[in-house]
């Protein structure tokens, strides 16, 4: 059974955000991972994290304005300086919080601009963010998303067009990040893709589907997926992201269903 990490963005909502680090480490979660963590001072969260006893596993680099609709900013020709900006401001709460990792959210381009130059402006401004934060030993992460259902427009979709991606940013400190939930909507295969690029992966999560449930809850078979990735080698963490039906506290049994490890601590590179 992988290490599982709690998403704050999702899970917890019972609780205003800075209640949720105690939430967690009660739930028996020993890192969490969110959307944001720019809404509150460093150090404030840093606090949490220490009272809780909690491992920072990943957040994003400043989305843009979400409530409007903004989801990254990276493919966005007239929001580069915006972005160049976003990534210090990301390195300085990596860092803050002893966050070795951050997912770098592509975004929704603009419907009168091509692809292609879309993908330059991503590719230049995640070579520049790949090569900035690894000065500061923080990996950048890039994370293909559903625009079926959760994201529609959202730039980048399936593994193939995050790996070759990767592959033109040509950095050895860009990683691809594995939903498992939002590639079983757009692709499927997913114990074979996690196996082929396991080295290129650096964060896995989790949710059920159909539904963004609990992951007991749908098509995906986490208890088979889970084992595959112990039988794989994956050391990285998995993170829980995922809406609860009821109360989070009282949908956490299938933690314990896989032979849930959240007890497990990190030691993922
Ligand atoms: O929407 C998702 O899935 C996420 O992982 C968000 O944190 C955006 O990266
Ligand atoms: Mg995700």
């Amino acid at each position: 059974m992988p290490r599982l990490s709690a998403n704050l963005s999702m899970l917890f909502q019972e609780y205003d955000f800075l209640d949720r680090f105690d939430a967690a480490v009660r739930a028996g979660f020993e890192s969490v991972e969110y959307v944001s963590p720019y809404e509150y001072p460093a150090d404030e969260i840093a606090a949490r994290l220490e009272r809780a006893g909690l491992e920072q596993a990943l957040f994003n680099l400043p989305v843009g304005d979400w409530a409007a609709g903004e989801r990254g900013l990276a493919v966005l020709p007239d929001r580069i300086d915006e972005f160049r900006r976003s990534v210090d401001t990301a390195a300085h709460y990596a860092q803050a919080l002893g966050c070795r990792q951050v997912n770098c959210l592509a975004g929704i381009g603009p419907q009168d601009i091509a692809p292609a130059e879309l993908e330059t402006v991503f590719v230049e401004n995640l070579r520049y963010a790949a090569g900035r934060l690894g000065e500061a030993c923080i990996r950048l992460l890039i994370e293909p998303i559903n625009d079926r259902i959760d994201m529609p427009g959202f730039f980048l979709t399936g593994t193939r067009q995050a790996l070759d991606i990767i592959d033109k940013v040509d950095s050895d400190n860009l990683f691809l990040q594995y939903d498992i939930y939002h590639m079983q909507i757009m692709e499927g295969d997913i114990a074979r893709t996690i196996e082929a690029n396991l080295p290129r992966i650096g964060h896995i999560q989790v949710a059920g589907h159909p539904g963004r449930h609990e992951p007991d809850i749908g098509e995906i078979n986490y208890p088979f997926l889970f084992d595959h990735l112990d039988q794989i080698g994956y050391l990285g963490w998995v993170g829980a992201e995922y809406r609860p039906r009821g109360r989070t506290e009282e949908g956490l049994g299938w933690m314990s269903g896989f032979g849930g490890r959240a007890k497990e601590t990190s030691n993922a590179g």
